[in-house]
């Protein structure tokens, strides 16, 4: 296992995802609105896809991949089930582009691990392919302590973090401020909102 977790912005990276079944469609429903544009290359898609293809950025194209569609590309998802047009793509894919191969993660350079997301709170779990199932069950597991007012909470830290960054507080005030909002956490909204406006009365 040699890869390492990374937070990456796709939104002026062009993406081709090869095939049109079930990792297809959870790969696009995934990265579709954050990536420049989403190309789909298969000789049918999912209805889902095909939904998405009236209604977003991504395309279609209906036909099988050959090694000439895998040019100028900056990230490429294998995801089709025939092991000959997988192994063709890994080798014709061009040498700066990102391959993700859900066939055999090991041949690609990156995965996509399962998140669990609470607004700008993102727990990516990878089990280096050796179970995606224990990966699912530690995501239900982590669901259980993060829970839906993690969001708000995650909201309200990122704007005392933003004042107190601003503020001409001691280094030591700041450290103090940030770290009493994380070992007594606020969840209540209105009291989130008093704590943030006797912040601002201090500055
Ligand atoms: C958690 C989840 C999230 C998601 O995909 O969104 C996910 N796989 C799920 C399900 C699942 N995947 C597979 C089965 C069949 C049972 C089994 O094989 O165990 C099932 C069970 C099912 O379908 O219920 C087969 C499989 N998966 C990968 C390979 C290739 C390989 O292992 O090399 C093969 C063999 C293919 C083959 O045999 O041909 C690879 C990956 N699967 C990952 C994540 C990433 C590693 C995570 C980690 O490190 O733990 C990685 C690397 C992603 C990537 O491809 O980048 C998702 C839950 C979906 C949900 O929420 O319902
Ligand atoms: N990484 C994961 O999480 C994971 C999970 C399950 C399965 N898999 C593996 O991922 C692959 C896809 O699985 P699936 O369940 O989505 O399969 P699927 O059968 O649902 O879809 C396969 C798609 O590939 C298309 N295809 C076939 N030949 C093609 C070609 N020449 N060019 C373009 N597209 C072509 C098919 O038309 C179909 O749309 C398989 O190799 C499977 O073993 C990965």
């Amino acid at each position: 296992m040699n890869k390492i977790p990374l937070m990456v912005d796709l939104s002026n990276k062009t993406v081709l995802i090869i095939g049109g079944g079930t990792v297809a469609e959870r790969r696009a429903k995934r990265i579709h609105k954050k990536c420049k544009s989403l190309k789909i290359i298969s000789p049918d898609v999912t209805a889902y896809i095909k939904d998405l293809v009236i209604r977003s950025n991504v395309s279609w194209i209906k036909k099988n991949c050959t090694p000439s569609d895998l040019s100028k590309q900056d990230i490429i998802i294998i995801a089709t089930n025939d092991p000959v047009v997988n192994q063709m793509v890994l080798k014709h894919a061009p040498t700066h582009t990102w391959v993700n191969a859900s066939h055999d993660a090991g041949k690609g350079h990156i995965d996509f691990p399962i998140t669990l997301e609470r607004g700008k709170l993102q727990i990516a779990i990878s089990t280096g392919s050796s179970s995606p199932l224990l990966a699912k069950k530690i995501k239900k597991d982590l669901e259980l302590t993060y829970t839906s007012n993690y969001e708000s909470y995650i909201e309200f830290l990122f704007h005392v973090r933003n004042l107190v960054k601003s503020s001409s507080f001691s280094k030591k005030r700041k450290h103090n401020i940030l770290q009493s909002v994380v070992d007594q956490p606020i969840f209540d909204v209105e009291k989130q909102a008093e704590f943030l406006s006797k912040l601002k009365e201090q500055m």
